[in-house]
């Protein structure tokens, strides 16, 4: 059964001159991880609130259609116990610690604190958290001195010791270096290994193309494209919606326009290593 189902969906902010979503009708199944794409102001975060449930209950505005969580209408929700089974990760690390607590350690534990988790099975799961994303270092330190990237990484070690099965990623990466940004994908990469399912935005197409299982691609609150990653990143709706395609998918396209196309059109760099080779050893 699908996770979230999301039937002809709308949603207008309140004093808002047009609505931020159209007719968006989108299943998001089990253990899949779905990346989500568009220019800025196309709905990608308004998409992420309304899969969170929170619109209707925290944004101040008219949803239509129907919104199925876990097959249940999203009114007919707990606010507070759907934000426990779905693990959300903020697009500025500097929103992302409470603010409350004196170190990284008793951040981590904050939801589980909240959740009534006892000491010991607590302390346990932190400890297994913190070995996970390999961030022993920063144990003992005052969240707020962190950086953005350490930051980022306790809120994913915050999220991964809640153990949601689902978990919305609000481009998590857009204020982080090229070191961050890695050790933030290899996280998300495990996540999906142990099975959950992710919602990911994020602007930088190759990461995408080598990570998420399909594409929403978005355009003034509608849903341009929806598919397996592969289909998208060669579709046209890519490139109506001002999107670039990989440099390796452009290549193969190049290729394929040229009279001289390569056995498949490439989406990853280590793809298009193995197709070139190929025609290489053809040659
Ligand atoms: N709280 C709000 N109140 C009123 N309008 C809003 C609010 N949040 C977003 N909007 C508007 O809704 C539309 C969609 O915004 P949204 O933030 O969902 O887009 P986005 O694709 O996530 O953009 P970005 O890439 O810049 O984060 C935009 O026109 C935006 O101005």
């Amino acid at each position: 059964m699908e996770l979230i189902s999301l039937k002809n969906v709308g949603f207008s902010y309140a004093y808002a001159e047009k609505p931020a979503l159209r007719g968006i009708t989108l299943d998001i199944e089990p253990g899949k991880l779905y990346g989500v794409i568009g220019p800025n102001g196309s709905g990608k975060s308004t998409l992420c609130s309304v899969i969170r449930g929170t619109i209707p209950h925290f944004h101040p505005g008219e949803l239509s259609g129907d919104v199925l969580i876990y097959g249940r209408d999203t009114v007919d929700w707990d606010p507070a116990e759907l934000s426990n089974r779905i693990g959300y990760v903020f697009q500025n690390p500097f929103t992302q610690i409470s603010g409350i607590k004196d170190t990284v350690f008793e951040e981590i534990a904050l939801g589980l604190e909240n959740l009534g988790v006892e000491r010991e099975e607590l302390i346990d799961r932190v400890r297994a958290v913190i070995d996970q994303v390999g961030i022993d270092k920063l144990v003992d330190k005052d969240p707020n001195q962190l950086s953005g990237g350490q930051r980022q990484l306790v809120a994913f070690a915050s999220i991964i010791a809640m153990d949601a099965d689902f978990i919305v990623i609000d481009e998590p990466t857009s204020q982080l270096d090229p070191e961050a940004s890695e050790a933030v994908f290899g996280i998300i990469e495990s996540l999906k290994a142990g099975g959950k399912t992710i919602v990911l935005v994020e602007h930088k197409i190759d990461l995408l193309a080598e990570y998420a299982d399909e594409l929403i691609v978005m355009k003034r609150g509608e849903v341009l494209a929806h598919g397996p990653a592969r289909d998208v990143l060669v579709s046209e709706e890519l490139a109506v919606a001002e999107i670039p395609r990989p440099e390796v998918t452009e290549l193969g396209l190049a290729l394929e326009r040229a009279g001289k196309p390569l056995s498949s059109i490439p989406i990853t760099r280590a793809e298009a290593r193995e197709l070139v080779a190929a025609r290489m050893q053809e040659a």
